[in-house]
Order: C-alpha cells, then structure tokens, then sequence
C-alpha cells in the first residue's frame, strides 16, 4: 500500500462529527500524525533511546494506545535487555489489524510483541520496566486519568519510568494563544488548509481533552510516582518522563 495523504477534512462537511480512529483515520495516520505533531518522529526516536535505557531484564514494556505501533517499532529496535516483551494496545480495531501487519513486515525477531485490541483502562498492567502513553491519555475522559495512572504506578517494578506525551494546555489565555497559534503555523506550513484546520479542530473537541504541564505533574505525583521530568516540549505539545 502507497502512503496516502490525509485529506479528511478538506472538502467543508455538513455536519460536524466527533473525531474517530476508524478506517479512514487509519488509512492516513503516520501522514497524518507527522503533519500535526511537532516533533513526532524525535519522540518516536527518543522513546527507544529511553526504553533501551530502562527495560529491564525479564520485564514488560507497555505501549498504551499504540495505534500502528510506531513506539513500539522504537522500542523492539533498541531493547537489548533479555527475557523482554512488549505489549502493545489498542481499542480500534482498524488500528490494531494495519498495526500487526506493519509489524510483521519490520520483523526483528529479537523483541516479542503482543498486540492486544482492547481498552487500556482494562488492561493488567504488571512487571513492568518502562509503559508509554504517547498522546493517549489526551483521549481518556479527564475524571478517569488519575486512576489509570495509579494503575501504572503499581504496575511498574522499582526503578521502571512512564513516558507521557501530550498536546498541553495553558492557563494563562496570552501563553495559550501563542502556542496554539503556532501550532496552526506549522499544520499550515505541513500543507493543511484553514479550513481542515478548524474542521479537525472541532472534531477533537469533544474527544480530546489537553491539561497544563502542571496538572500532569500534580497528577503523577498524586499517582505515586517520585518525580517526572519534561524531556520534550514544541510549542503545545510535550513529554515527560516520571519515575518510580
Ligand atoms: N481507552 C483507550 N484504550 C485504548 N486505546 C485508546 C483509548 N482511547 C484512545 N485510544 C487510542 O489512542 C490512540 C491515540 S493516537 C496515539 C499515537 C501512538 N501512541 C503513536 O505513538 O503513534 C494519538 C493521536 O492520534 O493524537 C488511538 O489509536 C486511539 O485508538
Ligand atoms: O491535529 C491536531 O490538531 C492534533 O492535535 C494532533 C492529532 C493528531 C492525530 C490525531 C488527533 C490529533
């Protein structure tokens, strides 16, 4: 399959649905996620770099709403540790099915990977060394968050981290402004128009709920975690990194 360029909200829509990780989304994904996400792809890198870092011997690794599993890829690549697995998950099914066929195709037999379709709110989450939340916990409805995240920190064996990464909100409307803003700069420079800009914008609306920097650090220090650190951030969108 060619990769296909995400058009889904070009032409003007009737009626404004709310954003869905269906077939459609699936087909345009990776062009879709790197045109929107500033820095993307480094966070991809970066999260091998801090897996292979911190996996430990005989432990899992969770990639947390995986889509086609672009962290997971980074992850298997770079984990040398040994008796280490990866579990990957995922409640769109169109997600999971084009998913297990990327990674059947990138076959490095060294890391194995299980690709669960389910929700992660439902998923057991144990022995494990690093678990990724890369632009998930965005989806989850805010008053559920913190008990996932107390979840993970049980989850996480001593020494284990969690990498978070989010599109961020502002309290100050001046700051907000500015980095939203810029954000449209760069979906603009990425080739989307005005008016897929506004249409996306609206259709996330009401899925996609982004907090401060500060909320997510109250919250994973409230989760049990010792201390985070933010690694990454371009304009709204950042990532951290919390440690048992
Ligand atoms: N409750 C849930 N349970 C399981 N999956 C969920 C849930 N809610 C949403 N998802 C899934 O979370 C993913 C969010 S995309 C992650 C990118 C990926 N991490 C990447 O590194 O490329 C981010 C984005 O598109 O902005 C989608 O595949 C949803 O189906
Ligand atoms: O496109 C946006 O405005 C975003 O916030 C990022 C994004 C990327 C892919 C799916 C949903 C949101």
């Amino acid at each position: 399959m060619h990769k296909k360029t995400d058009d889904i909200f070009a032409a003007p829509l009737r009626e404004m649905i709310d954003f869905k990780f269906d077939e459609r989304v699936v087909a345009v994904f990776p062009d879709m996620i790197q045109r929107s996400v500033p820095g993307y792809g480094m966070i991809i890198s970066n999260i091998g770099i801090l897996a292979a870092k911190y996996a430990q011997p005989g432990s899992h690794c969770y990639d947390l709403g995986c889509s086609l599993g672009a962290a997971t890829l980074s992850m298997r690549q770079r984990i040398k540790q040994p008796e280490c697995d990866i579990i990957a998950v995922d409640n769109s099914p169109a997600m999971i099915e084009r998913g297990r066929e990327l990674l059947a195709r990138d076959c490095v037999p060294t890391v194995p990977v299980t690709l669960l379709c389910a929700d992660i709110k439902d998923v057991t989450i144990d022995n494990a060394s690093v678990v990724v939340l890369n632009f998930t916990l965005q989806f989850i409805p805010p008053a559920q968050r913190l008990a996932l995240i107390k979840r993970i920190h049980a989850g996480l064996k001593p020494g284990g981290i969690l990498i978070l990464s989010e599109k961020i909100a502002y309290s100050d409307p001046e700051r907000q402004h500015f980095h939203v803003e810029l954000h449209h700069d760069f979906k603009r420079a990425n080739g989307y128009s005005d008016l897929e800009i506004s249409q996306k914008r609206s259709a996330l609306e009401n899925v996609m709920v982004p907090e401060t920097v500060a909320c997510h650090q109250e919250r994973l220090q409230e989760g049990g975690f010792s201390s985070s650190e933010l690694w990454f951030q371009c304009f709204n969108f950042a990532s951290m990194v919390a440690f048992k």
